[in-house]
């Protein structure tokens, strides 16, 4: 028998990275040293959550600013997946006053420059709306992939927070970790997006359920491992 398989060969490994293994466990050290933090108890990825990260009026005027300014939300993707993310969405402006300290806030409490996050996203579900099955890294294989590298290259660790409590549905769901997170109102979710080598995490794949009853608000932060800021 061969030793050498032709698919194998062909077949292109996701690129580990230095760079996101020393990201990955500084701030797991971070945020395992931090008390307001707790890991989630799963297997092969890192999730906290920090329950009252942001407090009651400040969930307010992040709801009110995603009123004011959302449009239906766009995929990445090069697929067009009609249905795959129903909600509306908005970038939050991170030089406003009332954003950029939460945005600083965020990137403290993990340990990473603000100048690697993205742009933060505000999210509104209605009923029936939802984000399917996805991971928040980029695909290598996919055409945005030299642009993103461009741009900060690939995404570490996600910051997410739910603004309010949902009367019924819009759990965030890791269906490989194990994990469904019901919405409350002020807890941060964090999770890195890569394995411990620096390369993507499958086990991430996450989803936003569909809202059953009530709207659900969030904001979302994606960090970089480079600067997204120049
Ligand atoms: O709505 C959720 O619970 C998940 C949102 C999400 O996956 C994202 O913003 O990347
Ligand atoms: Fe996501």
């Amino acid at each position: 028998m061969s030793l050498f398989s032709p698919r194998a060969a062909t077949r292109k490994k996701p690129s580990t990275s230095p760079l996101r293994q020393r990201v990955g466990a500084e701030v797991a050290a971070r945020l395992d040293a931090n008390p307001a933090a707790e890991r989630a108890a799963i297997q092969g990825a890192q999730v906290y959550y920090h329950p009252d990260f942001l407090d009651a009026a400040t969930c307010d005027r992040l709801i009110a600013m995603i009123d004011a300014h959302r449009r239906p939300s766009t995929l990445l993707s090069d697929r067009n997946d009609q249905g795959f993310r129903t909600s509306d969405s908005c970038d939050m402006d991170r030089w406003s006053p009332d954003v950029q300290p939460i945005d600083e806030g965020i990137a403290a409490l993990l340990g990473i420059d603000p100048l690697h996050g993205e742009t933060m996203q505000g999210q509104r579900y209605a009923p029936g709306q939802q984000f399917r099955a996805h991971h928040d890294y980029f695909h290598e294989s996919e055409s945005y992939w030299q642009r993103m590298l461009q741009e900060g290259g690939q995404r570490t660790w996600t910051a997410m927070i739910y603004l309010n409590d949902v009367a019924e549905g819009g759990a965030t769901w890791f269906p490989q970790a194990g994990i469904k997170v019901a919405p409350r109102r002020g807890m941060m979710l964090a999770w890195n997006n890569m394995k411990p080598d620096g390369s993507p995490n499958e086990l991430t794949i996450h989803e936003g359920m569909p809202v059953v009853e009530g709207v659900k608000y969030i904001v979302t932060k994606w960090f970089r491992e480079e600067r997204w800021i120049k």
